[in-house]
């Protein structure tokens, strides 16, 4: 499986303020990037904390786009995938629409009452982990069910897991042109942080992009600090 994670963050490095309320980073170039990156994508992933901040639809916003997909034999849009350990996912969660399939990866330790409720909503829930998902078990359950091409549109503590588990081949990131600050608002990798060992980076493309600098890097490693 491929894995990119794509992102839009501030100058500062915020993804968006710390209410978590979302906040429009990209311009419209950006997001029709990141529509044609959807579009090329098997699913589209999310940890549940995006899904309680933004309720996202994670669809491809462009018919034409959606047409080529069919076309080629593939449905409409991408799958939608949340990592949700305890299936904290809202039944009325407008990823739960029948707009595309839409996994939710729960840990063995959610309940089953969640877990049937999910299924009833529309979900196609599934099982990796114990406690907490284990991601690297989640990411072949997606590959048993298709999934080559895998996008992850945040947040920030799903990143980090991603980046932990070294399961990300690439990352684009967007950065925008204003200040977001706070020191409780996501980054582009919250959880624990790394300390001895960090993900290293390989800078292949930096272009501008609206009034923002698009930076796509290629996951080559890790590197160890002096
Ligand atoms: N600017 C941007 O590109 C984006 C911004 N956002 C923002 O990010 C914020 C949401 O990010 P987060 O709170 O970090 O939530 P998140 O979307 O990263 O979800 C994290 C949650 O996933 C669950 N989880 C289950 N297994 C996990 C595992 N193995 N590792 C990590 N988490 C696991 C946990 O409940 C955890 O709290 C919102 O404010 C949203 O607006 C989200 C996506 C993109
Ligand atoms: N690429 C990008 N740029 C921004 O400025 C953003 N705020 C986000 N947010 C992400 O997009 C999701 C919303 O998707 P829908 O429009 O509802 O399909 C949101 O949940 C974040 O993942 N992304």
């Amino acid at each position: 499986m491929h894995v990119v994670v794509n992102a839009a963050a501030s100058a500062d490095g915020k993804l968006s303020t710390r209410r978590r309320e979302q906040v429009t980073i990209s311009g419209p170039d950006d997001f029709a990037r990141v529509d044609r990156l959807r579009a090329a994508s098997d699913a589209v992933l999310v940890g549940v904390g995006t899904v309680l901040a933004d309720d996202p639809h994670l669809t491809v916003d462009d018919p034409a786009l959606r047409e080529e997909r069919e076309t080629r034999g593939d449905a409409g849009n991408p799958a939608r995938v949340v990592v949700d350990s305890s299936g904290r996912t809202p039944l009325d969660a407008r990823i739960l629409d029948d707009a595309a399939t839409t996994y939710v990866v729960v840990a063995r330790d959610a309940t089953a009452d969640r877990k049937a409720s999910l299924a009833d909503a529309g979900a196609e829930v599934l099982v990796a982990g114990d406690e907490r998902v284990e991601l690297s078990a989640a990411l072949s359950k997606l590959g048993e069910r298709g999934v080559e091409e895998l996008m992850v549109e945040g947040g920030g503590e799903i990143i980090y897991s991603l980046f932990a588990a070294g399961l990300v081949d690439e990352l684009s990131l967007y950065v925008g042109s204003l200040v977001i600050g706070g020191r409780e608002a996501p980054t582009l990798a919250d959880g624990p942080g790394f300390v001895e060992s960090f993900p290293q980076l390989s800078l292949r493309e930096v272009g501008r992009v609206d009034d923002g600098v698009l930076l796509r890097y290629d996951v080559v490693g890790s590197i160890e600090s002096s």
